[in-house]
């Protein structure tokens, strides 16, 4: 059995983000990730503050851990990072899972394909923008989505763009044109990781809400798509573990 680094197995809470913004889910947080976004929100997973807590499981592991923290309260699990896509064995944990009549869906930024891909229920992938400090690979982002699609995976499939300023909203829209017929989320950004109210985070990042909703009204690029915030955010604010 393959080992996985995981950084945190928690839940039930709901899926903050995205396609299945509300579903109520468990979350399985795996270590490391092939870039470094000036932005992350889960820069522990990779910057080498939290490397004393990396666990190594298996994928039963991983379920005995999902079963003892979550107990029956829960039929779906998200696998996030840090990269999941970096690992080449998560079928291993997606599926029996599945065979457990759990669905599964998982969050990458759309920089390596993994053939697990066409298994995952909700996937939801997200390239970055300009603010990140990342380089998109469009070659191998057309070829993940093209393979998607290929596989029939359309209704599974999701692309999701977190914005922080207007540079970003261009580079959405270049996404959005690019990718037509894939679901589209703008996400509002999160640019105050250090604020430990949640009542002032809510406030600003609602602020900023406003505002994403405000350009994308404006755009002409920008229509079938969906504006979010991250939902988790406003409630709980920056604590880990939600
Ligand atoms: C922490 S990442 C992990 C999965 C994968 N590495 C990725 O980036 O898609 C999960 C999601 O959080 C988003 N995210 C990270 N930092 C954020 C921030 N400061 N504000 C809003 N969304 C953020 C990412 O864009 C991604 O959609
Ligand atoms: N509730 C909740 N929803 C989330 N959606 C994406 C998350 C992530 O960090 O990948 C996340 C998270 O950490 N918590
Ligand atoms: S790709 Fe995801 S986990 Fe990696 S640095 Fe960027 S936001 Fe963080
Ligand atoms: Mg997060």
């Amino acid at each position: 059995m393959n080992k996985f680094p995981v950084l945190e197995v928690f839940g039930p809470t709901i899926q903050g983000e995205g396609m299945v913004v509300g579903r109520k889910t468990m979350f399985v947080r795996t270590a490391g990730c092939d870039y470094s976004c000036a932005w992350c929100d889960s820069a522990f997973t990779w910057d080498g503050s939290a490397k004393e807590d990396i666990e190594r499981l298996t994928a039963d592991e991983i379920i005995e851990r999902l079963l003892s923290i979550g107990g029956q309260q829960f039929d779906h699990v998200t696998i996030s990072g840090g990269n999941p896509a970096l690992l080449k064995n998560l079928g291993e944990l997606i599926d029996p899972l599945h065979q457990r009549g759990i669905e599964v869906a998982l969050e990458t930024q759309g920089s390596r394909w993994q053939d697990w891909f066409t298994d995952i229920d909700d996937l939801t992938i997200s390239p970055k923008p300009p603010s990140s400090k990342m380089n998109t690979n469009w070659l191998v982002l057309d070829e993940i989505i093209a393979r998607l699609k290929e596989n029939g995976r359309d209704r599974h499939t999701s692309l999701k763009v977190v914005i922080f300023n207007e540079e970003d909203l261009g580079y959405a829209e270049e996404v959005h044109e690019r990718y037509p017929d894939v679901p589209f989320f703008l996400q509002v950004g999160n640019d105050d990781l250090e604020e430990n109210q949640p009542a002032n985070l809510a406030s600003h990042l609602l602020d900023q809400y406003e505002w994403l909703i405000d350009q994308v009204v404006a755009s002409e690029k920008l229509n079938r798509v969906r504006v979010l915030p991250q939902v988790h955010a406003l409630v709980w604010g920056n604590k880990r573990g939600v």
